[in-house]
């Protein structure tokens, strides 16, 4: 039997449906939520990302406040920006979209964003209350991940997790998150990366595999059990003349063959790049109540 297709897009308009009237309250009270979008270079994926970020503000009726800077600004021009951005009381959320130019130092640019502000969750004091579970705003990945397990019946509580890949953005807080005794955590989680040994001897003991290094159809269907969940982070742009755009998008799991094996699974397109956007929308919504409710806005 094929898996059932978890769809991130139709899961993220209704997480969007349920934000819209917290824009509109916050709007009606005369402080419009604003997000600031940071590009810097013109790196293509990322120019879509960001515009697509952009667009989406547009579409809930959040503000954005788009900030477009050459390849060559240097590390005190943007980290200038990011004082400005921290001050100015109509942004409530700061996203630098990664990844920076290598003369950039990337840690010091995320440490710089007010953690009032910090819609990405990156900064160390975001994680370090994730860490700990307090209220604090999650890694739009991680969270979307977590949310879209919820929402289509497949609560991780209980469940042995493998997630592969332990990037700062993706693996690293999902393993956190998943195993945090809140909703969407109390799993039993598993770290593979590139130094590990038999990763499919211990994907292939996971109820919930989460595909998340940055490989194409790395994740096979032998290295799964049957009935699995696949979760795929991945969106790899792969060389395609016969193409419109002369690639198309493939994940880290190999979608056709997985489908025959695995009881649910996402698709790239269409899965976790939508959530991962849409969580950014709520934790701008989250950060412009916060800030409302503290009185610095
Ligand atoms: N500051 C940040 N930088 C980056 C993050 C992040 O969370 N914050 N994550 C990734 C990229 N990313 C977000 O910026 C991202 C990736 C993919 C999508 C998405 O909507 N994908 C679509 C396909 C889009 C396409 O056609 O190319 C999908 O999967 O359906 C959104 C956001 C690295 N940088």
């Amino acid at each position: 039997m094929k898996a059932q297709i978890i769809d991130g897009k139709t899961i993220a308009a209704d997480i969007r449906r349920e934000l819209e009237p917290r824009v509109a309250a916050l709007t009606a009270r005369g402080s419009k939520p604003g997000l600031a979008v940071v590009l810097v270079g013109d790196d293509p994926a990322s120019l879509s990302y960001v515009t697509a970020k952009e667009r989406d503000c547009e579409t809930i009726g959040i503000g954005s406040f788009d900030f477009r800077l050459p390849r060559e600004t240097t590390q005190e021009e943007l980290l200038g920006l990011v004082d400005r951005l921290n001050g100015d009381d109509q942004v409530d959320g700061i996203l630098v979209q990664l990844p920076l130019p290598d003369h950039i130092d990337a840690d010091c640019v995320l440490q710089r964003i007010d953690p009032a502000k910090d819609v990405d969750g990156f900064h160390p004091l975001s994680l370090g209350r994730m860490l700990l579970g307090l209220p604090a705003l999650l890694p739009c990945t991680p969270q979307g991940v977590v949310e879209m397990l919820l929402r289509s019946g497949h609560d991780p509580a209980g469940k042995e997790v493998v997630i592969i890949g332990r990037s700062n953005i993706v693996g690293k807080p999902l393993s956190v998150l998943l195993a945090l005794k809140r909703p969407g955590g109390n799993a039993t989680v598993t770290v593979c990366h590139s130094r590990t040994r038999e990763i499919a001897r211990i994907t292939a003991g996971a109820d919930i595999v989460i595909a998340a290094m940055g490989s194409p159809e790395f994740l096979k269907a032998h290295m799964i059990k049957p009935g699995a969940v696949v979760i795929d982070v991945g969106v790899n742009r792969v060389d395609d003349p016969g193409a419109k755009r002369g690639y198309r998008l493939v994940g880290d799991a190999a979608w056709e063959e997985l489908q025959e094996k695995a009881s649910a699974i996402t698709p790239v397109p269409g899965g976790v790049g939508p959530m991962t956007r849409t969580m950014l929308l709520h934790n701008t919504v989250c950060a412009a109540e916060a800030r409302r409710a503290r009185g610095t806005a």
